[in-house]
């Protein structure tokens, strides 16, 4: 975010040198200087603290509130105060802990007395530093697909981050992505919980056109989850055109004019040529010009683009598979369904004693939102649903079997899961319930899960028992 000054002076070592304790808690050198903040790493000195692996995995962040005027100094504690009511309530593998908050009584150093410090997990790097060399398609996908695992979730719980950027995506030593920089996180009021107020601060290069423009009440600016998809699209669009904003303009100031020019209709978007054809799509839907064309492109709905993305692309040997069971599904195709879908064989396990079981409770037919895919019966790759493995962990690539199903296919059901991990198709249907189906004969497993707003049928089958990882 954009401090009003930078009160930390040139030498963050002046500030918090190294050895300088804060409870339990040791300074070991800086790393970073934001706007309000400067961040060291530390390390645990004394006892033990739940979940910090090494005694140097720590990050100290000290927001100073000496010197500032009462209006700045607002603002430091309003920033802090978000952090650590946020902090303290959430918990999610995306996203960076919070481990310890204090405000520092130190009479005798001006500088230092009454700032507040966060003590959170420390990660290596940031996004911001893979920038410069570019990134491997694949590996922008699992970036991105982790980027919005934690926004899914932060989104979920009924929080906007409001401050996204590459500067606020960590990298953690395992090159695992966490977000961070909770200081303008809002939480979603409203009769359906759909917006929240921020206050007007912000990066400017990463506002939404509607920010600009804004009006300003007594409570701050209204933000919409949305506001986080348009910062995800600048970043996924920075991120495979090695940094560079789909915006023209020297400086924030003339980007923020050319974004609004867009909005308006009196510009196009004009994505960077780099950007493979996949991505500039999902971007494109990032950047709709208005909250209302964004809506329906919320992080669930773009973390199962991805994912089914990353299935179909998926290595040489385990194409060769999903081709077989394409060849496989196309003779069924012929054989068994006029309208180009699948009627599955069933033979495999009866769910509550694991024996064979022949007639399956249930069947369902798989429905697909997206309505250029529902005429045809090719069995386009870019038409095809992916299913999981396991319904209770994030829908991504890891989670997605090898087999695809298309629109229209047949699939004998099991039985129903109530409350998986919660789905969103694109035409923004919600559903947390899945439906356990049995994989055909060749397979690498016996059955999957669909969930449950890729059909529109109820079939009436018993409940599951508890998912194994196996699916
Ligand atoms: N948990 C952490 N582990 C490692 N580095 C971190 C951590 N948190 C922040 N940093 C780094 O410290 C620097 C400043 O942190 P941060 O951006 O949170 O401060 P800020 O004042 O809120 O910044 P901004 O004005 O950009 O929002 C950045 O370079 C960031 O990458």
């Amino acid at each position: 975010m954009h401090g009003l000054a930078d009160i930390s002076g040139d030498d963050p070592t002046e500030l918090l040198p190294p050895g300088y304790r804060v409870a339990r808690w040791e300074v070991v050198e800086p790393i970073g200087t934001g706007g309000w903040a400067t961040v060291h790493a530390g390390r645990l000195v004394e006892g033990h603290a739940e979940g910090v692996p090494g005694e140097e995995s720590v990050a100290l962040k000290v927001l100073p509130t000496a010197g500032l005027s009462p209006h700045q100094a607002r603002k430091v504690a309003d920033t802090a105060r978000r952090e650590v009511e946020f902090g303290r309530g959430s918990s999610h593998p995306r996203l960076i802990r919070l481990l310890d908050t204090f405000v520092l009584a130190e009479p005798d150093r001006p500088l230092l007395d009454g700032a507040i410090v966060l003590v959170m997990e420390r990660a290596g790097r940031s996004l911001r530093d893979l920038l410069d060399a570019g990134v491997s398609e694949a590996e922008g996908a699992r970036l991105v697909t982790e980027i919005c695992e934690g926004l899914a979730h932060l989104h979920r719980s009924g929080w906007v981050h409001g401050d996204l950027k590459p500067d606020n995506i960590l990298l953690m030593a395992d090159g695992s992505v966490k977000l961070s920089d909770f200081g303008l996180v809002t939480q979603l009021t409203g009769t359906h919980g759909t917006h929240g107020y921020a206050p007007p601060m912000g990066t400017f290069d990463y506002l939404p056109p509607e920010r600009w423009r804004a009006p300003l009440g007594e409570q701050g600016v209204e933000i919409r989850p949305s506001a986080d998809i348009w910062a995800l699209g600048i970043t996924i669009h920075e991120l495979f055109a090695s940094g560079a904003s789909p915006f023209p303009g020297a400086t924030p100031m003339a980007r923020g004019a050319a974004t609004q020019e867009y909005a308006d209709g009196r510009a196009p978007l004009r994505l960077d040529g780099a950007l493979p054809p996949f991505w500039r799509a999902l971007t494109a839907d990032c950047l709709a010009p208005t909250h209302a064309a964004r809506a329906p492109h919320t992080a669930e709905s773009l973390l199962a683009r991805v994912a089914e993305r990353t299935a179909t692309d998926v290595p040489p040997f385990v194409r060769a598979s999903v081709r077989r069971g394409r060849r496989r599904a196309a003779s069924l195709t012929l054989a068994v369904c006029a309208v180009g879908a699948t009627v599955w064989p069933h033979v495999e396990h009866d769910t509550a004693s694991g024996a064979p079981s022949a007639e399956p409770p249930g069947r369902i037919r798989v429905f697909n939102a997206e309505q250029s895919c529902r005429g045809r019966t090719d069995r386009n790759a870019d038409c095809s649903l992916g299913l999981a493995i396991d319904p209770t962990r994030p829908y991504t690539v890891d989670n997605v079997v090898a087999t695809r199903v298309w629109h229209g296919d047949e699939l004998a059901v099991d039985c129903r899961l109530p409350l998986g991990m919660p789905i969103i198709d694109e035409a923004d249907t919600h559903s947390a319930a899945w439906y356990r189906v049995r994989l055909p004969r060749g397979a690498d497993r016996t059955a999957a899960w669909l969930p449950a707003v890729r059909t529109k049928d109820r079939p009436s089958v018993p409940d599951c028992p508890a998912p194994t990882p196996t699916g």
